[in-house]
């Protein structure tokens, strides 16, 4: 919302009491700024994800214009940690978030979840556009060398996506359990990859009935990969 500048009630050029209002108005807005920010990496927080996620589905509730999310956790991190030490592991933690950054627009937000996972919503995102922005991150991370004192670390990460049309039942903490499964399946089959919950899966966790979806199959066919989880 856009603030109004306090103005002195006595018209006075200089006014103790505005510059100190001015003054507390900027320190609130900075510490609410921090409360929603890591420190490490400067991207959103948990805190912050979280509620950006509840907003983003309750949007696609009232609009109809779904909403992605996308989880990524780096792969084998800890050996990382454990050659190369912790302040590398940051490192790679710095580089690996301004990457994720880099593969997103600008509306949508990219988040740590905690530890070496981050999550990405995506609102007004169909499934297609999710998976070019989850594969465009997973290249960038893969191709971009960690650089220090001489030496490169190459770094992977696994992908989970889920997609909220507003048809499906649940909260934000159920559609992260729902894309944090289709991530441990990336992490099963080999990591460095993307995996999304089948179309035919999708179609079942919603409240479509088995008439609807004979209907919807017997239009569309049943195409094999849509029973396989990565796309
Ligand atoms: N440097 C650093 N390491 C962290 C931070 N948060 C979590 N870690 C480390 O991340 C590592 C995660 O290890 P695991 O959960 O075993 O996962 P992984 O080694 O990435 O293996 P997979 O996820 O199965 O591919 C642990 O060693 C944690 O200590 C952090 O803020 N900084």
């Amino acid at each position: 919302m856009p603030q109004i500048s306090p103005s002195c009630p006595l018209q006075e050029a200089s006014c103790d009491i505005i510059t100190e209002l001015v003054g507390l108005r900027e320190q609130v807005s900075e510490l609410s700024e921090l409360v929603h920010t890591d420190t490490l990496t400067g991207l959103s927080n948990f805190r912050y994800f979280m509620q950006a996620l509840e907003q983003e589905m309750e949007r696609t509730r009232r609009t109809g214009h779904a909403t992605g999310l996308i989880m990524v956790d780096l792969d084998y991190f800890k050996k990382v940690n454990d050659e190369w030490g912790h302040d590398v592991g940051n490192k790679a933690l710095i580089l690996a978030s301004s990457l994720i950054k880099a593969s997103v627009r600008k509306m949508d937000a990219p988040c740590r979840y905690g530890g070496e996972e981050f999550a990405i919503i995506l609102p007004s995102t169909d499934r297609q556009h999710s998976i070019l922005v989850a594969e465009r991150a997973r290249e960038l991370i893969a191709s971009t060398p960690l650089e220090f004192d001489g030496n490169e670390i190459m770094l992977t990460a696994s992908f989970g996506v889920d997609i909220f049309t507003g048809v499906e039942r649940g909260c934000a903490e159920e559609m992260v359990k729902r894309a944090d499964g289709y991530l441990y399946k990336a992490k099963e089959s080999g990591r460095n990859r993307v995996c999304i919950a089948p179309v035919e899966e999708k179609i079942d966790n919603s409240s479509v009935n088995q008439d609807e979806k004979d209907a919807l199959f017997g239009l569309f066919g049943r195409a094999s990969n849509l029973s396989d989880s990565s796309y």
